[in-house]
């Protein structure tokens, strides 16, 4: 599936449909933590990092889902709480509320030591919103990531890889698992992304059938 379809999914579940976009969120966040827990061990601590938009948005939601199961849980982030928007920024709150371990990397030093010493990072930086090579922060956030020995999880897709072509760019996150919202992303079938994404498992956000039909997904 391209960009714009994921996104006009989405898009149409909100606006014609009545389904609120938080919900879309705890549906996507919540499915993607059943896998996590599936895939990783019972002491396994989590390390989440979250970007300013919505793939971070995601990241909060599987935060607080993950403490729940009983996982040590850290996010990192890589924006003011203050400066996220609209659903990001009503579950980065819910989360904040609830006590989980939220730090803000305001620079390359602060994410090198948030981020080494992780035994499982997720991947929440850039979703279908990225434009371009990932950026300052991000970039340096994926290649500190990339170097820890710790099982990676990509949420939607690996930050760095195009949605749409599957070109990889010099910064990429390289999953052990990518965990995709509504179908399999159309790069994913590239040659070069095999490398970055990992197994993929499809994870439902609660759009209805008859929308998943119209784009061809069910
Ligand atoms: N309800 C829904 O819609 C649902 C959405 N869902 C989730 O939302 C995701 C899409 O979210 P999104 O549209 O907010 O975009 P996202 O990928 O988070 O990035 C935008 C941010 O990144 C920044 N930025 C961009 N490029 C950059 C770069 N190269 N390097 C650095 N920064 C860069 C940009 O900042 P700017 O540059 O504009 O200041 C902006 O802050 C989707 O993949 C799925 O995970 C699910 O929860 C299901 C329900
Ligand atoms: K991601």
């Amino acid at each position: 599936m391209k960009r714009d379809e994921v996104r006009q999914v989405d898009q149409i579940a909100i606006e014609e449909f009545g389904i609120s976009g938080v919900v879309l969120m705890e549906n996507a966040g919540r499915g993607a933590t059943d896998w996590i827990l599936k895939k990783t061990s019972p002491e396994t601590p989590v390390g989440l990092l979250c970007g300013g938009g919505n793939n971070g948005g995601d990241g909060y939601v599987i935060a607080r889902h993950l403490e729940l199961a009983g996982r040590a849980v850290r996010v990192i982030s890589m924006a003011e709480l203050d400066v996220l928007k609209g659903d990001a920024a009503a579950n980065a709150a819910i989360a904040s509320k609830s006590g989980i371990q939220i730090e803000v990397a305001r620079s390359e030093a602060e994410l090198e030591d948030l981020i080494r010493p992780s035994d499982c990072l997720v991947d929440c930086l850039l979703g279908t919103g990225a434009t371009g090579e990932p950026r300052g922060l991000y970039a340096t956030a994926v290649q500190l990531a990339n170097d820890t020995p710790g099982y990676r999880v990509a949420i939607d897709l690996p930050t760095g890889l195009d949605c749409d072509s599957g070109e990889v760019s010099e910064t990429t996150f390289r999953a052990d698992l990518t965990l995709t919202f509504v179908a399999a992303k159309a790069g994913f079938s590239n040659p070069a992304a095999a490398g970055v994404i990992g197994e993929v498992q499809v994870v439902g956000i609660g759009a209805p059938k008859c929308l998943l039909e119209q784009f061809g997904v069910f």
